[in-house]
């Protein structure tokens, strides 16, 4: 197996994408990150774009230890200071410096001649490595550039001392096949090539960039060039995570391993997310929301049988922590058998047609049937008969930041009045109402909305309780008053907790 280098540039590359500026400790959370993930090299920056950005690699090169830090640079001298200035402190610092190289970068952008360009090249790599031992060469609009050129440009610049050089698909023209031919083709024509690695570092306008990225992999390429979610200027880099998840689920295909730790792709798809504010679709591949969650009747049947049905990744594998069946108008009988099992109702024959028969009703009205709806279906009382009872409840604030919850609750029988003070009048409410059940379970997410408009409008609460089994139970509550339908919900969840343990502990 060759070994394939990831290369990270969502801190540079990725950061290019309009409306993402990151600052020093932004980028440094992701760093870790990325050290957590695995890769090999993290583009920490372009110190030369801006004092912040000189202050982030500067920081990045020296807290992020175990792995190669890199800077991007122009083919010139005052970009190259400036970039080993901010690696300095870096355990393994890496230039990366390179200038364009296609008929259009060099007549129109750089007004030089190819002659010109080759000799800025060799001249930025020989600069360059006076700081540094390793040195990356991009030759930018690689893929627009004659083949011949490019070759002459990538041995001259190995010759100059480049260790690895980039082949980059700049603007994200090539087809899959056309962009393995370029890679090949730089293996076989460049005289000194086994002195570098060659680097894939593809864009997604035609989004082509994850094929022509695995096109460059099977060619012979053994660093890999992108961004966490896809992210960059324009449509985006290479999506790391698609690229890795396809060599590690289609092993028998590339002949190449890296030392990713693929568990660590999802946590990183989302700190990613919620860092940019570029939020991940649906659909998207490996890291979508929807990656592992099965919506349809013949689909959900075919996983409930055997996952492999139309699973080619576990979720497991990057880090989520299992899939997941949703009920719609599109789900079949297996499927809401199943989801009714797990909230503790075993049905079958006759009654399960009759629920089925009611739930296509519900679901027909509804996006999604959630576990709520089912209770609803099961009994009309939320499938539950309710073993705690409000009886009353006083709030008494100073208006800042205390509060006391006096609360009356009838416990099979049995009258309890007890009284805690919290953060806040819900704070105080939920404290008063563990002292009285005793509950351990732990808030896990608390949120209050209207329902209905006008000053009358019905405030609906949800609570989400974490057991200490690890499971989630859901409670939800309705009132006018908003303090009251969050007691009804938390309330609501714990009658639920209560009604699951007995069912497990009777199974
Ligand atoms: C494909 C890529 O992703 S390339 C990286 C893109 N990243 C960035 O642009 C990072 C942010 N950029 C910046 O902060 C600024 O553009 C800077 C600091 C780099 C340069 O700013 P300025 O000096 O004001 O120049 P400006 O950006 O307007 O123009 C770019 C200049 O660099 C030249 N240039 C562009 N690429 C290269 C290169 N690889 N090597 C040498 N010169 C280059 C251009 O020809 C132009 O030169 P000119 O002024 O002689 O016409
Ligand atoms: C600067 C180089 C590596 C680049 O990002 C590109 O050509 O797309
Ligand atoms: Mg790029």
């Amino acid at each position: 197996m060759r070994k394939l280098y990831v290369f990270d540039t969502t801190l540079r590359d990725g950061e290019q994408s309009l409306g993402i500026t990151l600052n020093v400790k932004e980028k440094l959370e992701i760093s870790h990150q990325l050290v957590r993930l695995g890769v090999d090299i993290i583009e920490a920056g372009f110190p030369a774009s801006s004092p912040g950005d000189m202050e982030s690699v500067k920081t990045i090169a020296k807290e992020v230890k175990g792995v190669i830090i890199c800077g991007l640079t122009r083919a010139a001298v005052q970009d190259i200071d400036l970039c080993a200035e901010a690696l300095h402190n870096a355990e393994y610092p890496r230039i990366h410096t390179g200038i364009g190289v296609s008929p259009v970068h060099m007549e129109k952008k750089l007004k030089l001649t190819p002659d010109q360009v080759v000799e800025q090249a060799v001249a930025a790599v020989k600069y360059a490595k006076k700081y540094v031992s390793d040195v990356e060469f991009y030759a930018e609009d690689a893929f627009r550039s004659s083949p011949t050129f490019l070759a002459r440009v990538i041995e001259n610049v190995i010759s100059a001392g480049a260790t690895v050089v980039n082949i980059p698909d700049t603007v994200g023209y090539a087809n899959p096949w056309e962009y393995g031919e370029l890679i090949n083709y730089v293996i076989n024509n460049v005289k000194n090539i086994d002195r570098a690695i060659v680097s894939v570092h593809c864009h997604n306008d035609l989004g082509m960039a994850t094929a022509n990225s695995l096109a460059g992999i099977k060619a012979g390429a053994s660093q890999l060039e992108g961004t966490i979610n896809g992210i960059g200027e324009r449509a985006g880099n290479t999506s790391l995570e698609e690229v890795i998840m396809s060599i590690y689920t289609r092993r028998d295909g590339y002949g190449v391993e890296s030392k990713i730790n693929t568990r660590e792709i999802s946590a990183t798809s989302r700190l990613v997310s919620r860092i940019t504010g570029v939020t991940v679709p649906d659909h998207k591949a490996i890291v979508g929301a929807n990656a592992f969650n099965h919506a349809s009747g013949i689909h959900q049947d075919g996983v409930l049988k055997d996952r492999k049905t139309y699973e080619i990744i576990q979720p497991e594998t990057i880090g989520v922590p299992q899939n997941i069946i949703s009920l719609t108008a599109r789900s079949g009988r297996h499927a809401l058998q199943h989801c009714l099992m797990e909230l503790g109702y075993t049905i079958e024959g006759a009654q399960l047609d009759d629920v089925y028969q009611r739930f296509l009703q519900l679901a027909d009205q509804k996006k999604e049937v959630f576990d709520q709806d089912l209770y609803v279906l099961m009994g009309d009382s939320g499938g539950i008969e309710s073993s705690i009872v409000l009886q009353s409840m006083s709030i008494a604030t100073n208006g800042v930041e205390m509060a006391t919850a006096t609360v009356i609750l009838e416990i099979a029988g049995k009258t309890i009045t007890d009284a805690a003070c919290g953060n806040g009048p819900v704070n105080a409410l939920f404290n008063t109402i563990d002292r009285i059940t005793g509950n351990t379970a732990i808030l896990e997410d608390y949120t209050l909305k209207s329902v209905t408009r006008s000053s009358e409008a019905l405030g609906e609460a949800t609570v989400k309780l974490r057991n200490n089994d690890g499971r989630l139970v859901v409670g939800k509550g309705f009132s006018t008053d908003i303090i009251e339908a969050s007691a009804k919900a938390y309330i609501n969840a714990l009658d639920k907790r209560n009604l699951h343990t007995e069912l497990v502990t009777e199974s």
